[in-house]
């Protein structure tokens, strides 16, 4: 288990707290979807678990050893190749890094210079690095940002093994994809609190990706609209993303209905 006992932090010491008198456990085997508007302290809340920020007041108990954070951004000014980098935290933590690789389809970038990547991919080398050594405590700080709809679909399997074998994961996340997962329990950071938030009620909807020419991109997203359906995203889509069937160049719409998140996450 990890538990906040008392936690407050705020980044300086005339600032206002950006995290009051939190009190929460995270049991082995739960996966906490963390919500809150932007700026609300999500990112500092899952730091706090990670260890890498210390709180101002009170303490953090029973953080397990292996600990995977996955940042919202992948820092990736680092001198080295992605396969470089992942092979040294892998060799640092007694264990390969070969099958994270593979199972991420980083192979191809092994070769390639971390401040190379595309941001979707330095976001699966943040993700393999957190991963090489099973984590008791897996944090993945918006984990979807950046990532192509292969790896996207990985992000659930991954938290459902990590949860399966006693591990614990806490995950930020405005777009409503852990709701894929069957027991989250919700936290909601609001004015510097913390509070355990009711289950979303199952809604009966989905999302579906649905990907058009940029020339007809308007037409579909009004087309859509008009039918009721809500539209969540419209992404460029510059080159198509190996192990994905493609047309070639164009938009990814994704309509969905509401998910009944109003005033949840935000970022
Ligand atoms: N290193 C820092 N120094 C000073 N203030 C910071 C720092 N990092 C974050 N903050 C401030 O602390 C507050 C909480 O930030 P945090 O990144 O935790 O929010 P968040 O809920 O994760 O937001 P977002 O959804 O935009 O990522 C914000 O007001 C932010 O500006």
């Amino acid at each position: 288990m990890v538990r906040f006992d008392g936690v407050w932090f705020r980044y300086g010491r005339r600032t206002d707290w950006t995290l009051r008198e939190v009190e929460a456990s995270v049991e082995p085997g739960d996966t906490v979807v963390v919500l809150g508007r932007n700026g609300a302290g999500k990112s500092t809340l899952l730091q706090l678990a990670a260890g890498v920020l210390r709180p101002s007041r009170g303490l953090i108990k029973e953080r397990p050893p292996v600990v995977g954070w996955v940042p919202e951004r992948f820092p990736a000014d680092q001198p080295f190749t992605a396969g470089d980098y992942l092979h040294r935290m892998a060799a640092l933590r007694g264990v390969k890094a070969g099958d994270w690789i593979e199972r991420l389809l980083l192979t191809e970038h092994t070769g390639t210079r971390l401040s190379d990547l595309s941001k979707g991919t330095a976001q699966k080398v943040g993700l393999a690095q957190a991963l090489i050594a099973r984590p008791g405590l897996l944090i993945l700080d918006e984990p979807w940002e950046g990532l192509d709809s292969v790896a996207r679909t990985l992000i659930p399997e991954i938290v459902a093994e990590v949860t399966a074998s006693g591990g614990m994961v806490l995950v930020s996340d405005h777009r409503g994809e852990i709701d894929n997962l069957p027991k989250a329990i919700h936290w909601q950071v609001s004015d510097a609190l913390v509070a355990r938030a009711p289950a979303a009620p199952p809604t009966g909807e989905v999302i579906i990706e649905v990907k058009v020419r940029r020339a007809e991109a308007p037409q579909a997203v009004a087309r859509l609209k008009a039918e009721g359906h809500q539209i969540l995203d419209v992404r460029d889509v510059a080159a198509p993303q190996p192990h994905q069937a493609s047309s070639g160049p164009g938009l990814t719409i994704t309509p969905g209905a509401s998910s009944g998140r109003e005033g949840g996450a935000g970022s």
